[in-house]
């Protein structure tokens, strides 16, 4: 019996709330993972990172395999230690950051070989190495190694990449070490194609994982395709297993995916919006740089718990940035990420209470209205 499991709570239409249980603690659901590429949430201490409200992590293999080595960090003690975050740790394959990052990468069945972003050295994936090096860092949720294509494509070249992906599942799974509370997930792919989504289930519920990821989207195609590739996959997949949406995304995304049944996220956009002087607020989102906020005394956003809102002005937020001060990238990062686990806390008490309809009329009214 593995201890890991995802304990369903209550719905509201397609949407759900429960809880996440792990070998390194509960997570409250539907949950917005924030992004710990190379062992560091940028610009954060862990404890602030906690002090978010985050429960679980993303690490990225790709990253973490260059530098500082899958072997280094297990000498270590592992990922959880190295970065001295005791709660659950979801790690990437590598193959969407190989693709997108590597310098040079060739594909063939067996795997990727590419060339270091950092130092242009030669290095291997495979289904079989992307598990290893998961297993090395003591990943809590290990994604398999799969293919993410680019979009727009042909139909049949979509085909065969998600077939890919399917052959890289089963090796996959054959890799993973299983452990009592942790967990390896399987990624539906099939662009945004319904019949190729559902033979993808299929195929990934064939070979049975512990939880079941979307990948393949948030890569150009819009949100209203988006949504619609999740109409169409989502009913399909195991309703007692946690379901990840990979790469998503602005809270608008995160608020209609989870009205369409997905529990869990990751995306750099709170974290790379906030060393880019770009807040995230109920009210929209605004840009610190700009010059009407030089003067203004009043908090980023009233209301809100984090230090960027509770200490400071937007004013003084404003100077940090035009004056390139290290501390503004902090304080907006932790902004950013305290937002959106507010927006991910404020629909889950929605759906435990029944309203969520209500709840994202609120939020999109707010979002509309702009900077008050
Ligand atoms: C930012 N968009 C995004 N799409 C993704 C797709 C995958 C995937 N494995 O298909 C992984 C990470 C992703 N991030």
């Amino acid at each position: 019996m593995n201890g890991f499991r995802w304990q369903p709570e209550a719905t509201d239409g397609a949407a759900r709330a429960g809880h996440l249980h792990t070998a390194h603690g509960v997570v409250a659901t539907p949950t917005f993972m924030p992004v710990g590429t190379a062992g560091t949430v940028k610009a954060m201490t862990m404890d602030s990172v906690r002090s978010t409200g985050a429960g679980i992590v993303l690490g990225n293999t790709y990253h973490l395999m260059l530098r500082p080595g899958a072997e280094r960090v297990q000498a270590l003690g592992g990922l959880h230690r190295f970065m001295d975050w005791p709660g659950p740790i979801l790690t990437d394959s590598g193959g969407f950051q190989v693709m997108s990052l590597g310098a040079l990468r060739k594909l063939d069945s067996d795997g990727v070989t590419f060339q270091s972003h950092i130092d242009g050295s030669r290095h291997r994936l495979t289904p079989e190495r992307s598990t290893e090096i998961q297993h090395m860092l003591d990943a809590t949720i290990t994604m398999c190694f799969d293919e993410c294509p680019a979009l727009p494509a042909e139909t049949d070249a979509i085909a065969a990449s998600m077939r890919l992906s399917m052959r890289w599942a089963a090796r996959s799974r054959e890799a993973f070490v299983a452990r009592d509370g942790y967990a390896q997930y399987g990624i539906v792919q099939g662009g945004t194609e319904p019949q190729l989504r559902a033979e993808s289930v299929r195929a990934l519920t064939d070979i049975g994982f512990e939880g079941y990821a979307i990948g393949g989207l948030a890569v150009g195609e819009g949100q209203a395709l988006m949504f619609q590739t999740l109409d169409g996959t989502v009913p399909l997949m195991p309703a007692d297993k946690p379901r990840y949406l990979m790469g998503v995304g602005t809270p608008d995304d995160l608020l209609g995916s989870v009205m369409r049944g997905i529990d869990m996220f990751d995306c750099v956009m709170p974290t790379r919006s906030g060393r880019t002087a770009r807040a995230y607020t109920g009210f929209g989102t605004l840009n610190l740089r700009n010059a009407r906020h030089a003067l203004d005394p009043r908090p980023l956003e009233a209301g809100c718990p984090c230090p960027a809102c509770t200490r400071h002005s937007r004013a003084y937020l404003h100077h940090l940035f035009r004056a390139d001060e290290i501390l503004g990238p902090m304080l907006l990062t932790w902004h950013n990420l305290t937002y959106y686990q507010r927006v991910m806390q404020g629909i889950r008490t929605a759906i435990l209470e029944t309203r969520l309809g209500a709840h994202a009329i609120e939020l999109r009214a707010g979002w509309a209205a702009g900077d008050p």
